[in-house]
């Protein structure tokens, strides 16, 4: 018995469908047009498909037109191609908004502290003091002083590329955030001290950018006991959930934020000032 591949020669790729005609099933593509030599029951099974008609109908009346025929795959502009394009963003945008839906719907569940009335508006303080731990200021202020306190030359090396690693920070998320635009959650109360104006945005959350950073730099900078590593760790999840708890963020600001914060971590190390460069660059000034 002859293998379905077999049955249309030429055509590979795409995802297969089965297509019954006088009882035989053969393998048809989604997103590649079938040519000409396709088998005509083949070309006659896109007409009467009622999944294909319906996507024909919602076709412009100028592409319809544009097509020449109603059976567009013999003249070689057929719709499985057009119908491919059109399936595959459609479902995109259905995956999309759903994960939005669910994003919006975790976040307002999990907003608990997001004023001291709400039901967990009790911890509402300790939410804040987590969000003055992952703060730009606190983390510049205290680099700049580790960096000017520091009298070994490792030690204000590391100090050094941890402070360029924060002013990159801001100035990355500040860029993603002026160019995606997205709202905070309309349950948060703006009550944060120091913010730029682009911080009337949520996406991505900074403060989950610069814990990610930070600690994977303080992982792979400082020598730490096993529980302190821990903490690092732990101070870091926390303060990603603290940004939803507070309703400052939505959970998808949060996730993404860790992940760019994890890359920014790669990016410090990959433009890493060693003292040799810092010189180079001090004499090239001077
Ligand atoms: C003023 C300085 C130096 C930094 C601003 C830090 C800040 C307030 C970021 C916003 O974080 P979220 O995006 O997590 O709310």
């Amino acid at each position: 018995m002859p293998s379905p591949k077999a049955k249309n020669p030429g055509r590979s790729g795409g995802s297969p469908v089965l297509g019954s005609s006088n009882g035989r099933y053969e393998f048809m593509s989604l997103t590649k047009p079938l040519n000409r030599s396709s088998p005509p029951h083949l070309l006659q099974r896109q007409g009467s498909d009622p999944t294909t008609a319906r996507l024909r109908a919602s076709e412009s009346p100028t592409r319809r037109r544009g097509s020449g025929s109603s059976t567009g795959s013999a003249s070689g502009q057929g719709p499985p191609e057009e119908d491919g394009i059109r399936l595959n963003p459609s479902l995109i945008r259905v995956a999309l908004s759903s994960l939005l839906a669910i994003d919006l719907w975790l976040s307002k569940q999990l907003g608990v502290c997001a004023c001291e009335d709400s039901s967990w508006g009790s911890v509402r303080p300790l939410m804040k003091l987590l969000e003055i731990s992952g703060h730009g200021i606190p983390w510049l202020a205290g680099t700049a002083y580790c960096l000017y306190k520091s009298d070994s030359a490792a030690g204000q090396e590391v100090m050094l590329n941890l402070f360029m690693g924060l002013l990159l920070d801001l100035i990355l998320v500040g860029i993603v955030k002026a160019l995606v635009r997205r709202r905070r959650p309309a349950h948060n109360r703006m009550d944060m001290f120091a913010t730029f104006s682009v911080d009337r945005y949520s996406f991505p959350s900074g403060h989950a950018t610069r814990a990610a950073m930070c600690g994977r730099f303080l992982l792979a900078h400082l020598v730490l006991a096993a529980p302190l590593r821990v903490l690092v760790l732990l101070w870091v999840g926390l303060v990603g959930l603290s940004r939803v708890m507070l309703g400052r963020h939505n959970v998808t600001d949060v996730v993404f934020g860790f992940w760019m914060g994890y890359c920014q971590y790669n990016l410090v190390e990959m433009l890493w000032l060693s003292p040799q460069t810092l010189q180079g660059l001090l004499g090239q000034s001077a």
